[in-house]
């Protein structure tokens, strides 16, 4: 690997259709969001692992409210075809990916009684009830609008950590998160995402209403950057 990843280049996917145009139009906050110092010191094993721990709590959290929104993205679906489509992402959240994330926890030494007795920080509580109040007040296309950043930007990171010569590989404590964004699962996840997002943005008339889907975009992607900030240590 020579030189530093490029999306552009590296996988031309996240730069085009719908969610290319959306990222591409807020570069400022999707940079902020994308190589904020949490995701420098992932990449070079410096984050503090108090600061991990308490993230990955959080964000168990916000996998149970993603699961909700996905809830409501079935109720919202205008086709059958739709619904289903829909439900395997609710189903893929309760059966695999929060057993998955319980898992990941416990080598973090983070016991199943804690996730359950965390609180909701701040920062995921203006998250994630903004995503549910597009899916209660939008349609089919706000909601997936609002939910694109934290699929595609996960991946980009997870991407572009995961070929960087300057990320630290071995001894690097976060190199298994590294590895489970930037690999070929959640890769395909995105990549399906991605496409599905042009496929609604079609039938829901996307090019009349891109300035409210960019600022819905736009405004989930200020709340992924605060996010991270949930992860203070103490
Ligand atoms: C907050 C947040 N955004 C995105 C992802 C990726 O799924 C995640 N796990 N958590």
């Amino acid at each position: 690997m020579t030189g530093e990843w490029h999306a552009e280049r590296d996988w031309p996917l996240l730069t085009q259709g719908l969610a290319g145009r959306l990222r591409q139009d807020c570069m400022k906050q999707w940079l902020d969001f994308v190589e904020h110092p949490f995701v420098h010191g992932v990449a070079n094993g410096t984050l503090a692992e108090g600061a991990f721990r308490n993230f990955l709590i959080q964000d168990y959290l916000y996998l149970i409210q993603y699961a909700r929104a996905c809830a409501l993205l079935v109720h919202k679906s205008d086709t059958l075809a739709a619904m289903r489509h829909a439900a395997g992402l609710l189903s893929g959240i309760l059966d695999t990916e929060l057993s998955m994330h319980v898992g990941y926890c416990r080598q973090w030494g983070i016991g199943e009684s804690a996730l359950e007795q965390a609180e909701e920080s701040i920062e995921l509580l203006a998250y994630s009830r903004f995503i549910l109040d597009r899916a209660q007040t939008g349609d089919m296309l706000d909601l997936l609008v609002t939910l694109a950043p934290c699929l595609i930007g996960y991946a980009e990171v997870g991407a572009r950590l995961h070929a960087s010569p300057r990320t630290l590989r071995e001894g690097n404590p976060y190199w298994s998160w590294i590895a489970l964004y930037g690999g070929e699962d959640y890769t395909a996840l995105v990549e399906d995402g991605i496409r599905r997002l042009d496929e609604v943005g079609a039938a829901c008339g996307a090019q009349a209403r891109y300035p409210s889907l960019l600022r819905e975009f736009t405004t989930a992607v200020r709340l992924e950057t605060v996010f991270w900030t949930t992860a203070r240590s103490d």
